[in-house]
């Protein structure tokens, strides 16, 4: 497995590394435009080389329809009951100590209409 957060947090692959910057990634931005399949590993979320994930095509080619689906039904708002903490803790990978929370509120209301997975704007 790579070890994305020794490069990531790498201050000569990355400037402030410890700064949250995604658009250091975004070129319409002046970032720098990374191949993210697992060629270039200044930013490889998928992995690299013999046990890259075999999801990656997949959920390339979902992530915006995913995106635009949870951005479209609800409405997303910060969660006050927990706020959000960026600590680290290391497990198997570095994960965050506190899971980020937020609350989704449904924008329509929806009803069952029987069949399996199938539901309607009332
Ligand atoms: C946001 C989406 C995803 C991310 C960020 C992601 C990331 C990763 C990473 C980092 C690995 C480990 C690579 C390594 O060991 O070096 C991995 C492995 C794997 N992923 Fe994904 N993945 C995603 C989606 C998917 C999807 C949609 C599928 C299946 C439909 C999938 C199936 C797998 C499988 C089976 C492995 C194990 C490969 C092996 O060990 O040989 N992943 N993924």
């Amino acid at each position: 497995m790579v070890n994305m957060r020794a490069i990531t947090h790498d201050p000569n692959v990355r400037n402030d590394p410890l700064i949250f910057k995604p658009e250091r990634y975004l070129p319409s931005a002046g970032g720098v435009n990374v191949d993210v399949r697992g060629n270039d590993l200044r930013l490889a979320p998928f992995g690299a080389r013999i046990r890259v994930c075999p999801g990656k095509s997949l959920w390339l080619a979902t992530v915006s329809l995913w995106v635009a689906k949870l951005v479209h039904h609800f409405e997303w708002v910060q969660n006050v009951a927990q706020s959000v903490d960026l600590s680290e803790v290391l497990n198997l990978s570095y994960e965050m100590k506190k899971p980020l929370s937020a609350v989704a509120i449904p924008r329509v209301r929806w009803r069952c209409c029987g069949s399996l997975m199938r539901w309607c704007v009332r």
